[in-house]
C-alpha cells in the first residue's frame, strides 16, 4: 500500500525516539512491499525557534492530508519563560483540536518480562490490561483562561467546560472498544464536586443505558481511581474520562508496566488522519544523552499501522518484536532496575534485529 506519513519529532528526546520508530517503519515498508512517503515537520519549541509559531501552517497542512502522523514530544525549559508569547504545548493542543482528535486511546498492559521494572508487586500487575480513553479536545485545557490583579495580588483562572455532544462521542468510542474487549466500562469523574462532572456522569450513563446495555458499567470518582489504579488495576477494562483526569491517571498508570517510556497512544477523530505519540513528554532531564526509551514511540508507530492504515499483521509484528526484545532481557535505563542498560539507538537496533528474526 502507499501511505503518506508525517513525522513530527518535536523537542527534547522527541527527535531521538522518532528516529528509531522511523527505522522500524522503513523496515516494515520494505519487508511488506509498502510505499511509505515519509515527510517531517516542526512542532513545539523547535517550530517557535524556526517560525515564531508552535504549529505553523507549513506543518499543519501536510498533516491534514496525511494518512498517519507520528509525534515525539514538545516542550522544555528553553521555552518555559512565563512571559513568552506562546509555548510549545500550545502547538500540541492546537494540532489535536484542528484535526478533531477527540479520543485518545492509551493502552496499559504490563509485560511479563518487566515485572521487576514496576515499583508495584507482582500479584498486583499480573494480568492487567486496561484501555484508557481520554477525551482530548475539550475540558480545562481548552477552556477560557485569564489572570488579573485584584486587591494587590494576582488571580488566575481556567474554565473546565464540556458539552453533551463532546461527552457522548468519546463515551461511544470507549463503549465500542469495551464491546470488543471484556465488556466492562468505567467512567471516571468528580461528580461529587464539579458541575461539569455531573453532566459527564449523566451523559455517559444515558449513552450506555441507551446503546450499550450489554456492558458492565460503573463510575468511580477520580481521587479514588488514582488509588484503585495501583491497588486493584486488574478490575478495570476500558476507562473513559476527561482530558485532565486522563492525562494524570495514565502517567500514574505507566508505573504498572514500569515506565512512561513504554506507553504509546493513538489520538483519533471521526475521520481524517490519526495522530500517534508516546504518552510521555520531551524529558529534558535526559535529552541529548542517547538514553531515552524508544519503545513507546515504536509502539505508537505500530498503533498507527493498526488504526490508520489497517496494517494489522505489520502492527502485530512490531508489538511482538518489542515483547521479544524485552523477553531477551534488553533494557534501557528507565526499565533496567539498576542492571545493565542500552542506549536509545541500541534499543532501536534490538527491535530491528527481532523484526528481521
Ligand atoms: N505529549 C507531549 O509532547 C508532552 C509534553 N510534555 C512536556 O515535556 C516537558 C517535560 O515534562 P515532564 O514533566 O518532565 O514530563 P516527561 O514525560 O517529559 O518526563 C517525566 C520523567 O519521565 C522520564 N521519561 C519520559 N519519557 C521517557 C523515555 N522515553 N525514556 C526514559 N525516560 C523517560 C523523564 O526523563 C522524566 O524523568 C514539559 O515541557 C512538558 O510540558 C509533557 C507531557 C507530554
Ligand atoms: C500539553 C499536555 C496536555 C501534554 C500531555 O501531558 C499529554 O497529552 O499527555
Ligand atoms: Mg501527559
Amino acid at each position: 500500500m502507499r501511505a503518506n506519513l508525517v513525522l513530527l519529532p518535536g523537542d527534547g528526546i522527541g527527535p531521538e525516539i522518532v528516529a528509531e520508530a522511523e527505522k522500524v517503519l522503513k523496515f516494515i515498508a520494505s519487508e511488506h512491499g509498502h510505499e511509505f512517503d515519509i515527510t517531517t515537520g516542526e512542532i513545539g519549541g523547535c517550530a517557535i525557534d524556526a517560525y515564531g509559531d508552535p504549529l505553523p501552517e507549513k506543518t499543519l497542512e501536510p498533516c491534514r492530508n496525511a494518512d498517519g502522523i507520528l509525534l515525539g514530544a514538545v516542550g522544555g525549559p528553553k521555552w518555559d519563560d512565563p512571559n513568552a508569547k506562546t509555548r510549545p504545548e500550545v502547538g500540541l493542543l492546537k494540532i489535536r483540536k484542528e484535526l478533531g482528535l477527540f479520543a485518545n486511546l492509551r493502552p496499559i498492559k504490563p509485560y511479563a518480562a518487566l515485572i521487576d521494572a514496576s515499583p508495584l508487586k507482582k500479584h498486583i500487575i499480573e494480568g492487567v490490561d486496561i484501555l484508557f480513553v481520554r477525551e482530548l479536545t475539550g475540558g480545562i485545557y481548552f477552556g477560557d483562561s485569564r489572570s488579573w490583579e485584584e486587591n494587590g495580588e494576582t488571580v488566575a483562572t481556567n474554565e473546565m467546560t464540556y458539552r453533551t455532544s463532546e461527552i457522548e462521542r468519546v463515551v461511544r468510542v470507549a463503549a465500542k472498544a469495551a464491546q470488543t474487549r471484556n465488556k466492562h466500562l468505567t467512567s471516571v469523574d468528580k461528580a461529587n464536586v464539579l458541575e461539569v462532572s455531573r453532566l459527564w456522569r449523566k451523559t455517559a450513563e444515558n449513552v450506555v443505558k441507551k446503546d450499550f446495555s450489554d456492558l458492565k458499567y460503573d463510575v468511580v470518582l477520580v481521587d479514588a481511581m488514582a488509588m484503585h489504579l495501583i491497588s486493584r488495576p486488574r478490575d478495570f477494562d476500558v476507562v473513559v474520562t476527561g482530558n485532565l483526569f486522563g492525562d494524570i491517571l495514565t502517567d500514574e498508570g505507566s508505573m504498572l508496566p514500569g515506565s512512561l517510556g513504554l506507553l504509546p497512544s493513538a489520538s483519533l477523530g471521526e475521520d481524517g488522519p490519526g495522530l500517534y505519540e508516546p504518552i510521555h513528554g520531551s524529558a529534558p532531564d535526559i535529552a541529548g544523552k542517547g538514553i531515552a526509551n524508544p519503545l513507546a514511540t515504536i509502539l505508537a508507530a505500530a498503533m498507527m499501522l493498526r488504526h490508520s492504515l489497517n496494517l494489522i499483521e505489520e502492527a502485530d509484528r512490531i508489538e511482538a518484536a518489542v515483547e521479544s526484545v524485552l523477553n531477551a532481557g534488553h533494557r534501557t535505563a528507565d526499565i533496567a532496575a539498576g542492571g545493565k542498560s542500552l542506549g536509545t539507538v541500541e534499543m532501536g537496533e534490538k527491535v530491528l534485529e527481532a523484526l528481521k528474526g
